[in-house]
């Protein structure tokens, strides 16, 4: 691959944010989160956003698969060579840039969320209190702090649908309607979880993930 073909992945912010999409995707799929083309992650460079292709083994792309677009005109900066589409995903990520201010969004097939969506069928979001982790989970931002052990977190669900584009309006009435929440889970599909680095949404979406972990192992004892 000539660099001068990554255009402005070439180097800089842009380069090192796509070359943390392609790291992070590894371990996403090594934690089984992004198995079978499914997830991804979008990290932001100032106006720019990096977002995987569609389609693809997220675990297996490089720096040469990846589109980038520009926040304010939703013109795309740069596009691979290969005949590649860009995530599915995309107008699902754009609300968590646009509502959250985020700068980074990851989305998830983690079996724990459709388990979640089979235990809470007609909740509206899921909650928990009593576990340590809550302690890691922000309160919709870093900059509303932190849940405490004895706090109920909410996160909540919104309904899949057939394709992913269509989960755009009920994603974003779910982030404006709990700013205290960080994620949003797709009932049987998975979850989507922001932060205000790429660094924060990676540790916010472990943290929420093994809460799911947690409480659905609590549960099994408790049978
Ligand atoms: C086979 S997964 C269907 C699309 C999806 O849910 C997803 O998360 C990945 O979409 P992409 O376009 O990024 O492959
Ligand atoms: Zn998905």
């Amino acid at each position: 691959m000539k660099s001068s073909e990554l255009g402005c992945l070439e180097s800089g912010d842009l380069r090192i944010s796509g070359e943390l999409i392609c790291k992070i995707c590894q371990d996403l799929y090594n934690s089984g989160w992004v198995t079978g083309t499914g997830g991804g992650i979008t990290i932001r460079s100032g106006d720019a956003i990096v977002i995987a292709p569609s389609g693809v083994q997220k675990e297996r792309m490089q720096l040469e698969h990846l589109f980038v677009m520009s926040l304010k005109t939703r013109e795309y900066l740069h596009k691979p060579l290969q005949a590649l589409k860009p995530s599915q995903c995309t107008p699902l990520f754009l609300a968590a840039y646009t509502c959250r201010d985020a700068y980074a969004c990851i989305h998830t097939h983690s079996q724990e969320a459709i388990l979640l969506s089979e235990v809470f069928p007609n909740s509206d979001y899921f909650s928990a209190s009593g576990f340590e982790v809550l302690r890691h989970i922000p309160r919709g931002s870093k900059r509303n702090g932190f849940y405490s052990v004895t706090d109920a977190v909410k996160i909540p669900f919104i309904n899949n649908t057939a394709h992913e584009s269509d989960l755009h309006d009920s994603l974003k009435a779910a982030i404006l309607a709990y700013p205290e929440a960080c994620a949003v889970i797709v009932r049987d599909h998975g979850i989507y979880c922001w932060g205000d680095t790429w660094q924060d949404t990676k540790m916010n979406t472990e943290a929420v993930e093994y809460l799911f972990q947690a409480y659905l192992r609590s549960r099994k004892i408790e049978y």
